[in-house]
């Protein structure tokens, strides 16, 4: 019932939930008081001996002791709200921290929906737990024992019967957290499950309607709906049912301690004063339990939620890589190199490449090869792979990212184009550009005409691009990158969605950035690859080729029959074209 973890995270809060106890608690005293005073009035009125002055007494008296009871329940919010307040900010903080951390590879783990899910609902639940559950369990603990130690003075009996039973409720609420645990896990599963599909379906929706198959995605989703209703439905029952098995004990337990004191008063054994007061404050015995029991559901589903949180908060961080490159020039190379996304198949085996200080590397192969697992092993995406990589030297894994990206650019085929405009996006690359250096980095990748039509740099561009083609995304990209000036370009397939015409163009600019910058090219355009001082052949995970077009080419082997077949093609879609 108390997660002893989610207690040490929170120190501030915990603070807060003891101050709201301490609030409830002098609020209940001044219940007690006010009790009191109307026993005495009433006992007064029935042995006719209430004077005025008693009255006006026990009403000033009352008055003070509603006021007391506004304040400590006001203040009791307060301190509530702060602990709701820090929680959020905390965990949500911590998640922050936690993705920072993990960088790309944060997806390997979660799925970005369902972290959404967590960081949004998730934490909501939390705030629950620590703002409502967590001071109402204290506070339970403490009311019945303080009215025990108040009314035993009146009658020992009616209050121990009292005290009794009051256990009845945390046990009912144990044995339903049993059944809760396992139910409230499932439904997190499944509401998770069911926001994944509906954020991938949304998202591939055009997809969807080309093949036709908008309407059985729809029906896949309808069940998993199904599903999360039924488990929504169990979820509510259980709720329901302890409520009620709660609402028995409770009012069970109140009666039984009344009549109980009752019988005392009929045997004379206790004052009319005393009966009085006991009838009046022994639901007080059970009230703070049975609102505890209501927050019970809600603070189960926040622990549900926290675990998940807290699996996350957990992943293991790679060791931080803290060695940095020197103003020496980048070389890069792999030796022996074999990777595994997951640990189950195999997609780079045994590689071995370099990319030496100004030198034009390109890397060929087929789908599926290898390729770009190379750039982004290169680029410190994952670094569990087995051999060695190494920049000036510097085995990969302990260089840090931030040196790394200080000489090398990636540019991948699908670039991140920010919401902005096109001159903020292009100063991303060189905060200090001037407008003509921007415009003629656009004229060499060819869109400064297109933009020239819109509004020039100031040309807004929505979030990822979406306002652009997907060529017109990578000529930006192309152009951000270059204004970079870095010492090493990595592209991949950076010109996949442009026309010939203008990847002809940016090619050549390719080309003439071999002169003075060392570039690795991973493309499946062999054209493009002829006047590389190295080119790779990848086949399978496997370096099978390498050497320059010409070396290559007298191999005859499978660069060989890709040139050709790229030839055949090349030739027949510019006999169409003609
Ligand atoms: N994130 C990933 N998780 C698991 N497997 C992956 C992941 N990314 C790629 N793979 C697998 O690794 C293999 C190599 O992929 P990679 O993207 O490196 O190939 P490629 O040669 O660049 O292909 P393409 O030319 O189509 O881009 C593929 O079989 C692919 O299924």
């Amino acid at each position: 019932m108390i997660d002893k973890r989610l207690l040490k995270e929170m120190p501030q809060a915990k603070v807060m939930v003891w101050k709201q106890v301490f609030m409830q608690w002098l609020g209940m005293l001044s219940n007690i008081g006010m009790v009191f005073l109307f026993a005495n009035i009433f006992v007064e009125m029935f042995q006719d001996t209430l004077t005025l002055r008693n009255l006006m007494l026990c009403a000033i008296g009352v008055i003070l002791m509603i006021i007391v009871r506004m304040l400590t329940s006001m203040q009791a919010s307060r301190y509530s709200y702060r602990a709701s307040c820090d929680v959020k900010n905390h965990l949500r903080q911590r998640i922050y921290e936690k993705l920072l951390e993990l960088k790309n590879s944060y997806t390997q783990h979660i799925a970005t929906s369902e972290l959404v899910q967590l960081s949004v609902e998730g934490v909501d639940q939390l705030e629950t737990y620590f703002g409502r559950y967590l001071p109402q369990f204290f506070y339970s603990m403490l009311a019945p024992l303080t009215l025990f130690l108040i009314l035993v003075w009146l009658d020992w009996r009616s209050s121990l019967v009292l005290l009794v039973c009051v256990p009845l409720i945390p046990l009912s609420i144990i044995a339903v957290q049993k059944f809760a645990k396992k139910l409230l896990s499932k439904y997190w599963t499944s509401y998770a499950s069911l926001g994944d599909s509906f954020l991938e379906n949304l998202q591939g929706l055009t997809t969807l309607k080309i093949y036709q198959a908008d309407g059985y995605k729809h029906e896949e989703m309808n069940k998993e709906a199904e599903t999360f209703r039924r488990i929504t439905m169990k979820v509510l029952t259980m709720q329901l049912n302890s409520v009620s098995v709660m609402d028995l004990i409770a009012y069970g337990g109140a009666a039984i301690g009344s009549i109980v004191a009752m019988i005392a008063y009929r045997n004379g054994s206790i004052s009319l004063f005393a009966v009085i007061s006991i009838v009046l404050l022994s639901s007080e015995f059970f009230i703070p339990l049975r609102l505890l029991g209501s927050f019970f559901h809600i603070a189960m589903n926040g622990i549900a939620a926290s675990a998940k949180i807290f699996r996350l908060l957990d992943i293991p961080l790679q060791e931080e890589a803290k060695c940095t490159l020197s103003d020496e020039p980048v070389v890069m190379q792999l030796s022996h190199v074999t990777f595994a996304y997951d640990q189950q198949r195999v997609v780079l085996q045994d590689v071995s490449l370099n990319v030496l200080v100004n030198s034009f590397v390109s890397i060929v192969g087929e789908s599926g090869s290898g390729k770009s697992t190379i750039a982004k092993l290169c680029c410190g995406f994952a670094s569990d792979y087995q051999g060695s990589i190494t920049v000036q030297g510097i085995e990969r894994s302990s260089l840090a990212d931030a040196s790394f990206y200080k000489k090398v650019m990636y540019v991948t085929h699908k670039p991140t184009i920010i919401k902005g405009s096109v001159r903020e996006n292009l100063r991303m690359g060189n905060p200090l550009a001037s407008d003509e250096a921007l415009w003629k980095v656009l004229q060499d990748v060819c869109i400064a005409d297109f933009l020239q039509e819109q509004d020039g740099l100031d040309t807004m561009l929505e979030e990822g691009g979406q306002n652009l083609s997907g060529g017109q995304r990578q000529r930006l990209a192309m152009a951000r990158a270059l204004l970079a000036d870095r010492e090493v370009y990595i592209f991949d397939e950076a010109t996949s969605n442009i026309d010939m015409e203008s990847e002809d163009a940016i090619l050549q600019l390719i080309h003439r950035l071999k002169k003075e910058k060392t570039v690795l090219l991973i493309t499946h355009r062999l054209s493009s690859v002829v006047d590389s001082d190295c080119i790779y052949v990848m086949e399978k995970g496997s370096c099978v080729e390498q050497g320059t077009h010409e070396e290559l080419r007298r191999q005859n082997g499978v660069y060989e029959r890709m040139f050709k077949q790229q030839q055949t093609l090349e030739q027949f879609y510019k006999e169409q074209t003609v």
